[in-house]
C-alpha cells in the first residue's frame, strides 16, 4: 500500500460534475475493475489466495448459513431464493482476484481526471467470479437516493445525468473483457441481493439482542425483506430468461413453465437506460382483443413491482409521511383564510424536495414517451400503483406535478404539440413553473355531450379569434395559470365529430375575462378554484391551433382516458386513507361504555369499506393493464367502468368514515369533508355516471 492523493465520491449521483464528467468516473470504475479482474493469479503467485471454482455455490451457501443463524421471523423472498440459487448456479464461472465490496466509495480517482488512482478496502477480496463484483458495483444502480446503508441512484432521467445504466455498465465491461456476453447478470444482480439482505438482517438481530444499537439498526430488518424482494425480483428475470431460451419456451409465450410466466421486469429493465432496445414493447403489434389475463400480469400489489418502480413507492409513501400529511393542517387552514388565492409558499418547497427524489412527472405513461424524454418511462398499471399514493392527500398531486388539468394538457402537449408548442408551454408544465386549465363546459348548453359546444374559432388572417362563455374551468385563476387548453368549433357546418378544434390560449392574452370562482358546497377551492370566464374577441396567433381544425374530439379522447384513471387511482388512495382514519378515530372513542370499534355496526362499515376498496381498485388496476397491453380503445369499457365506479364507492367509503368522526368529520380539522365533496364532484367531472353507464351499456351490447 502506498498513500495516493485524490477525490472520493461518496455520493454516487456525483453532483457537482457534468454529464460527460460522470460518465467518465463510472466508465473508469468499471475499467480498473476490467484491470484486477485480468491480473494474472499464477504470476502474481496468488493462486492460495481463495478457493479456485464453485464461489457463487459457496457464496450462496456460506449466506445462507449466516442468514439462518440470523433469522428472527421468515422472509418470504429469502426461502424463495435459497431454494432457487441451487438450481440456477452460472454454468461457467471463470476465476479471477475478487475485490468483493467494489463500489464507487472505495476508489481514488485523480485529481483532474476521470481515473482511478487507488482502490481501496480489500478486506473481503479472494478468488472468485468476477461478476459478482460487477454486480455489487451496480447496487446503487437499483436504490433509492436516501436508502440508509447505500446511497443509491436509482432516479429517473439517470441518462440525463450522464450516468450509465447497469445494463451498460455490464455492456462495457464484456466489451473490454472479450466476453461473448453478460446475459445472465440478473443472476449476479439477485446474489448482491441476496447476500446485502442476509448482512442486514444479522444487523437487525443484533439491535434485538442488544449488540448494535441504533435506529437504522432497528430499521434493518425491514431493509432485508425489501432487499430480498428486490433480490427475487432479479432471480424471476433470471428465469424468464432461461426460460425464454430453452427449447420451445419462449415461443410457447403462454406463460407457462418453469420460469415465471411474465416478462414484467424485463421491459421495465428495457425501460430503465437509454438504451431501451426499440420494440422492446410492440405496441404497434398488440392484438386488438384484450388477452386473458394472466396472474402474474396484473401486479396487485405493490409488493410485485419492479424494484424500481417499488422504490419510487416507497420514497412516495416516506414522502407524503414525513413532509406532506404532517402539514395538512396548515394549507387547509390557508385554503380557509384571506390570502386563499396565493398558494401557500410551501408548496414550492415540497415541489422542489420531490424533484430532488426524483418523484416528478411520473404520470407520463411510457406508451406516450417511449425514450422517457419526460417522464420516469412507467406503464399505467406501475403508476396506478403511485397514483394511489398520491391520492392519499389532496395536495399530493401538485406536489409531485402530477395533478390535473396539467396532467392532461401535457398529455395532450407530449403527443398532438409541435416543436414550438412544446417549448413554449409544455417544458414550463413539466418543470413546474406554470399551471394550466382546461377550458370545455359551458353555461349554456348540457356539456355532458360535447358536441354541444358553442364557443366560436374563428380564423382571421393569421390568426384565430376567439370567443366563448365557459364554466368550471378548473386551476383557472391560480396565479401560476399561464395556458388554458380551449376547445371550441372551428366549423359548425362540418360532420358533428368535425367541428370541434382545441386552441392554447395565453391566460394574459386580451379579452380572457374571469367572471367569478364557482364553489362545490360552498367551497371555493383555491388557489386555483374553478372559473366562469368570458373570451371576447380572444385572437391568438394561427400556429396556437393544436394538431388541426377539426380534431378537437380526436384530442379529447387521447387526453380523457389517462385523466380519467388518474382520478380513480387517487379515489382508491383518498378511500384508503378515510378507512384508515375511520380505524384510528373508533379505537379511541368509547361510547356507552366501549370502544366504537366494538359497535357491531362500525365492524359492519369497516368490513364494507374494505370489500368495496379492493373490488374497485381491482377494477381500475386491470383497466391500466388493459391500457398498457391493448390500448386505451380497447379499453374503452373498463376506462368507462372504473369512471363510474370509483367515485361512489370512495364517497361511501368517506360518508361512513365521516359518520364514525361525528360532527369532526365534517370540519376542516380533517381532510374527510375535502375528500367527500371532490369524490362528490367527480360524478360529474369529466363526465357524469349516466353518460359513462350509456356508453358501457352501448359496448356491452355490441359485444
Ligand atoms: C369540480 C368540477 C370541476 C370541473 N372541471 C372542469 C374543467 O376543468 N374543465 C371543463 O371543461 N369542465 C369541468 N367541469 C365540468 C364537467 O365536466 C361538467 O359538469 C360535466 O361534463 C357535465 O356537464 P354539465 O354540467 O353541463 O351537465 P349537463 O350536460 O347539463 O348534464 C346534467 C345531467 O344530465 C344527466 N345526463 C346527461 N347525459 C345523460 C345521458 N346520456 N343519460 C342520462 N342522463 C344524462 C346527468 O345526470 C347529468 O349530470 C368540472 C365540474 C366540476 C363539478
Amino acid at each position: 500500500m502506498e498513500y495516493r492523493a485524490g477525490r472520493v465520491f461518496l455520493d454516487p449521483s456525483l453532483p457537482g460534475l457534468t454529464p460527460e464528467q460522470r460518465r467518465g468516473v463510472y466508465e473508469a470504475m468499471t475499467a480498473v475493475l476490467c484491470q484486477i479482474h485480468r491480473a494474472d493469479i499464477t504470476a502474481l503467485g496468488l493462486q492460495d489466495y481463495g478457493k479456485p471454482g464453485e464461489y457463487v455455490a459457496r457464496q450462496v451457501h456460506r449466506w445462507t448459513r449466516q442468514y439462518r443463524a440470523s433469522e428472527t421471523r421468515s422472509i418470504p423472498a429469502m426461502e424463495r431464493l435459497i431454494h432457487w440459487f441451487p438450481q440456477h448456479l452460472p454454468q461457467t464461472q471463470r476465476t479471477a482476484i475478487v475485490h468483493g465490496d467494489f463500489r464507487l466509495d472505495n476508489l481514488v480517482f485523480h485529481a483532474d481526471k476521470p481515473e482511478v488512482v487507488a482502490v481501496l478496502d480489500w478486506e473481503l477480496s479472494t478468488l472468485g467470479d468476477p461478476l459478482c463484483d460487477l454486480a455489487t458495483s451496480c447496487l446503487a444502480h437499483f436504490l433509492p437516493p436516501d436508502f440508509p446503508i447505500l446511497r443509491g441512484i436509482c432516479v429517473p432521467g439517470l441518462s440525463s445525468l450522464g450516468i450509465p445504466s447497469a445494463e451498460e455498465v455490464f455492456g462495457q465491461y464484456s466489451r473490454v473483457m472479450g466476453l461473448p456476453d453478460t446475459a445472465n447478470w440478473q443472476l449476479y444482480m439477485a446474489f448482491s441481493f441476496f447476500r446485502v439482505a442476509a448482512i442486514l438482517q444479522g444487523v437487525y438481530k443484533r439491535s434485538l439482542t442488544g449488540q448494535a444499537s441504533s435506529a437504522s439498526a432497528e430499521s434493518a430488518g425491514q431493509l432485508a425483506e425489501q432487499m430480498a424482494d428486490l433480490a427475487w425480483d432479479f432471480a424471476t428475470k433470471e428465469g424468464f430468461r432461461v426460460f425464454k431460451a430453452m427449447p420451445g419456451g419462449a415461443g410457447a409465450g403462454q406463460g407457462r413453465g418453469p420460469g415465471p410466466p411474465q416478462s414484467r421486469g424485463l421491459s421495465t429493465w428495457a425501460r430503465c437506460g437509454p438504451s431501451r432496445p426499440t420494440g422492446a414493447r410492440p405496441f404497434s403489434s398488440i392484438p386488438p382483443s384484450p388477452p386473458p389475463l394472466s396472474e402474474a400480469a396484473l401486479i396487485v400489489s405493490p409488493a410485485g413491482l419492479p424494484p424500481r418502480v417499488q422504490n419510487l413507492h416507497l420514497l412516495l409513501e416516506r414522502f407524503l409521511q414525513d413532509h406532506l400529511l404532517p402539514q395538512e393542517q396548515l394549507l387547509r387552514d390557508h385554503q380557509a383564510s384571506s390570502r386563499c388565492w396565493s398558494p401557500h409558499p410551501l408548496i414550492e418547497e415540497l415541489k422542489e424536495k420531490a424533484r430532488q427524489q426524483g418523484l416528478w412527472n411520473l404520470f407520463i405513461p411510457v406508451e406516450t414517451d417511449p425514450d422517457c424524454r419526460f417522464g420516469a418511462g412507467l406503464t399505467n398499471l406501475e403508476y396506478a400503483h403511485l397514483c394511489e399514493v398520491m391520492g392519499r392527500s389532496v395536495y399530493a398531486p401538485e406536489v409531485f406535478n402530477c395533478s390535473a388539468p396539467d396532467t392532461g394538457n401535457m398529455e395532450v402537449l407530449i403527443r398532438y404539440g409541435s416543436p414550438q408548442q412544446q417549448e413554449e408551454w409544455l417544458h414550463p408544465l413539466l418543470d413546474g413553473t406554470i399551471r394550466s386549465c382546461f377550458a370545455m363546459t359551458e353555461p349554456k348548453v348540457a356539456s355532458s355531450d360535447a358536441t354541444n359546444i358553442e364557443a366560436s374559432i374563428r380564423l382571421e388572417d393569421d390568426s384565430y379569434i376567439i370567443n366563448g362563455h365557459k364554466w368550471w374551468t378548473s386551476g383557472a385563476l391560480d396565479p401560476r395559470c399561464k395556458l388554458c387548453v380551449f376547445m371550441g368549433k372551428t366549423d359548425p357546418s362540418a360532420p358533428r365529430h368535425r367541428q370541434q378544434s382545441m386552441i392554447l390560449v395565453a391566460m394574459d392574452t386580451p379579452g380572457v375575462k374571469v367572471i367569478r370562482p364557482l364553489s362545490v358546497y360552498g367551497a371555493e377551492d383555491p388557489p386555483g378554484g374553478h372559473a366562469e370566464l368570458l373570451f371576447e374577441d380572444v385572437r391568438v396567433p394561427r400556429h396556437s391551433l393544436l394538431l388541426g381544425p377539426g380534431r378537437g374530439f380526436e384530442i379529447a379522447q387521447g387526453r380523457l382516458g389517462p385523466g380519467r384513471i388518474h382520478h380513480c387511482m387517487r379515489l382508491v388512495g383518498q378511500a384508503e386513507r378515510a378507512l384508515e382514519l375511520m380505524k384510528d378515530r373508533v379505537k379511541s372513542r368509547v361510547a356507552f361504555g366501549k370502544p366504537l370499534v366494538e359497535q357491531g355496526t362500525i365492524l359492519a362499515d369497516i368490513a364494507r369499506s374494505r370489500i368495496e376498496i379492493e373490488q374497485a381498485r381491482l377494477l381500475v388496476l386491470k383497466t391500466a393493464h388493459l391500457m398498457d397491453t391493448v390500448g386505451n380503445k380497447v379499453a374503452a369499457p373498463e376506462i368507462a367502468m372504473i369512471k363510474v365506479v370509483c367515485p361512489s364507492m370512495a364517497l361511501r367509503v368517506i360518508d361512513r368514515a365521516i359518520q364514525a368522526f361525528g360532527a369532526a368529520g365534517l370540519s376542516n380539522d380533517f381532510p374527510l369533508a375535502a375528500f367527500y365533496s371532490w369524490a362528490r364532484a367527480l360524478r360529474l367531472a369529466d363526465g357524469p355516471d349516466e353518460v359513462h353507464r350509456a356508453a358501457v351499456a352501448k359496448m356491452e351490447l355490441r359485444r
